[in-house]
């Protein structure tokens, strides 16, 4: 059997009036695409390629620095969300280091010094995702048929977005994985990757690669998103396995919701359709940090996962 393909749309009609039928067309693809994996690409997104090219670049440059350079970067011990450079303990369950970036602007923020275009690439991207998830996020609202501002009209905050720098290093022989199979907590997910394979969705019990094409943008729908809509898309579990003999470059910008949401699925998915919501409202922020805490317990078996079904209303 051929192995599956994550499906590839051009947004390009969407930067433009009129050309309805073509909308249509890519809205009722994306949304068999959030039916089927909960993952697809995007190909002219608007987010410039000299862009996307030169943060890889940098971000490569970065994470290849000398550890001391890269340990000054460490988190402020305040810091809310732990923005600036991480690595997990070594040995960890996970092998990766990473650097996250709160909305530019945020006192939480550090930057190296080194490449010292860094900040300013990286500001940049920052504010082309959040253009581009905003885009994003008009398409999926329309993707079930609702206006395209059913879901800014319920949360039009995006200071709790945030953009991860990632590194992998090569696999060893004894490790490969580079993040363990996981769901995210955001409504959706945009990830830049380099030309180096490593990401992949589960399907039915088998993992498919989102092979890397030139220019693409990754968009997955994550548990925030599965919430409001009452499952009608999913957040599909997956993973990174490290290519052998080279390092992977990433990034991950979470368009997410604000904290302090209370969230619950929309009367659009659930009442005004006559059918009953399927999880109990909770606090955003509390599930984001129950997910944080069992992230740092190293829990690695699905049973042990904190996620959202812990807020799932029984069925009848
Ligand atoms: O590195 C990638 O391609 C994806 C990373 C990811 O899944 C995440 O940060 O949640
Ligand atoms: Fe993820």
């Amino acid at each position: 059997m051929a192995t599956p393909k994550i499906p590839t749309v051009d947004l390009t009609p969407f930067f433009k009036e009129g050309y309805e039928d073509e909308k249509r067309k890519i809205i009722d693809s994306i949304t068999k695409a959030c039916c089927e994996y909960g993952f697809f690409q995007i190909v002219n997104h608007g987010v410039p390629l000299d862009l996307t090219s030169q943060a890889l670049k940098v971000s490569k440059k970065f994470f290849e620095s000398p550890n001391d350079a890269k340990l000054k970067c460490s988190p402020l011990p305040n810091a809310p969300v732990p923005a600036g450079y991480n690595k997990k303990p070594n040995p960890s369950y996970e092998f990766n280091e990473f650097l996250i970036m709160l909305p530019p602007g945020s006192d939480f923020n550090i930057f190296p010094e080194n490449p010292p275009e860094f900040r300013e690439v990286m500001e940049e991207l920052f504010s082309q995702f959040l253009k581009i998830g905003m885009v994003v996020e008009r398409i999926l609202s329309e993707c079930l048929g609702l206006p395209p501002c059913v879901l800014k009209e319920f949360n039009d905050d995006r200071s709790w977005d945030f953009l991860i720098a990632i590194f992998y290093l090569p696999a060893t022989e004894k490790e490969r994985i580079g993040a363990n199979p996981h769901k995210d907590v955001s409504c959706f997910t945009i990830v830049l990757q380099d030309e180096v394979a490593g990401l992949e969705v589960e399907k039915d019990g088998e993992w498919i690669l989102i092979a890397p094409q030139p220019g693409a943008l990754v968009v997955n729908i994550g548990d925030a998103l599965q919430v409001l809509m009452n499952d009608k898309f999913k957040s599909p579990r997956h993973r990174v396995v490290r290519p052998n003999g080279r390092s992977r470059n990433s990034f991950a910008f979470f368009h997410n919701l604000s904290g302090d949401k209370w969230i619950q699925p929309l009367p659009q998915y659930t009442k005004e359709i006559v059918e009953p919501p399927k999880y109990r409202p909770f606090l955003y922020k509390e599930y984001l940090q129950k997910r944080r805490e069992s992230k740092s317990k190293n829990v690695t078996r699905l049973e042990d996962e904190i996620t959202i079904s812990h807020y799932a209303v029984p069925e009848e």
